[in-house]
């Protein structure tokens, strides 16, 4: 793994020395919106209009965050406006590669490149940063739209409306300030709490990353006894963000990122709402187990070193959920 400096690849691992062992994430560089009209996004950014067919997503079925993306394109029922390209799982000395030899692994759709660092590089050929999926990019003008995922579902949230017909908001207005407390709650403790727990690399670290994500799942696990939806009787945006890492949590978190205090399936209430999730139409076709396992232990050395793929706990994805009942 490594990032760009100046348009030239640098082989790195997370620097986490100068942190007292905590891995921070760095912000995210590409950050424009696409619009119904092309008009600015919500904070000023450039705007690129909606059309069928522009744009195209480039994904890891492995990771979380882009994970987001193809929940949203899903639900949003964009398949046929956008495509998608997606990597092999193994994020190597090279970064992510456009490798074919893994089941679904992609390759570069558009333009048949080797690594995803030179999509990067076709946007800006002095391109500084890490190079991380997902990407959203604009066929037309050869560049990147975004690549925040945050910012990806919000953007299909609605943008294409006009286009599909399909009017479902998970980001309805008077919901947005309860999904926004949510999200900078959950964010940190839990979908980047796992990661600073499994990134850790001094004791303290780890110990306070992993008590943040424990405290979380006890905190969602009566709050879902009350509530069919994070929010609610509502199924929203932050119901889906909170999915991606669930999901991943008892296949690779529990044991590879030393998050085990318990599994996912020990808490009934936050075990059903995830099944009812995975349950739900066009959702469980995003969901890539060989992708998730093959991708966290073949690729982070500092954690498996040998690559050994674990036996893995068998779960019941299918079993029946009862969150009818709430
Ligand atoms: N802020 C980004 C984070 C994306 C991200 O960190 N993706 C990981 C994969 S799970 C990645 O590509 N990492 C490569 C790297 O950090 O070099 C988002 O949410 O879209």
């Amino acid at each position: 793994m490594g990032k760009l400096v100046d348009g030239v690849w640098s082989d790195q691992w997370y620097d986490t020395a100068s942190t007292g062992g905590r891995f921070l994430r760095t912000t995210t560089a590409w950050r424009s919106w696409i619009t119904p009209d092309g008009a600015p996004g919500p904070a000023g950014q450039r705007g690129f209009p909606a059309e069928s067919g522009r744009y195209h997503l480039y994904v890891s079925y492995a990771c979380p965050w882009a994970h987001r993306t193809l929940v949203f394109r899903a639900l949003k029922r964009l398949e046929p406006h956008i495509g998608v390209s997606v990597v092999h799982p193994d994020m190597l000395s090279e970064g992510w590669e456009f490798r074919t030899d893994f089941p679904l692994a992609t390759g570069d759709r558009l333009y048949g490149l080797p690594y995803l660092r030179d999509l990067y590089l076709r946007a800006d050929p002095r391109a500084s940063g890490r190079v991380t999926v997902p990407v959203l990019w604009d066929k037309q003008t050869g560049t990147i739209v975004s690549n925040e995922s945050a910012e990806i579902i919000r953007m299909f949230n609605s943008a294409f409306d006009g286009l599909t017909g399909n009017r479902d908001d998970y980001y309805p207005e008077p919901l947005r300030s309860r999904i926004d407390a949510l999200n900078d709650r959950i964010y940190p403790a839990f979908n980047n709490g796992v990661y600073r727990a499994g990134f850790a690399t001094s004791q303290a670290a780890y110990d306070e990353a992993v008590a943040e994500v424990f405290a979380t799942l006890d905190w969602l696990e009566p709050h879902l006894a009350a509530n069919r939806y994070l929010t609610g009787p509502r199924m929203t945006e932050v119901d889906w963000r909170l999915f991606t890492t669930a999901v991943r949590f008892d296949p690779v978190y529990h044991t590879h990122f030393k998050c085990n205090r318990a599994w996912i399936r020990e808490y009934p209430n936050l075990w059903g709402w995830l099944r009812e999730l995975y349950q739900w139409p066009g959702i469980a076709e995003t969901v890539k187990f060989d992708h998730i396992v093959r991708h966290y232990h073949y690729s982070h050395d500092t954690i498996n070193p040998y690559r050994i793929l674990p036996i893995n706990p068998r779960i019941d994805w299918l079993a029946p959920h009862g969150r009818e009942r709430i």
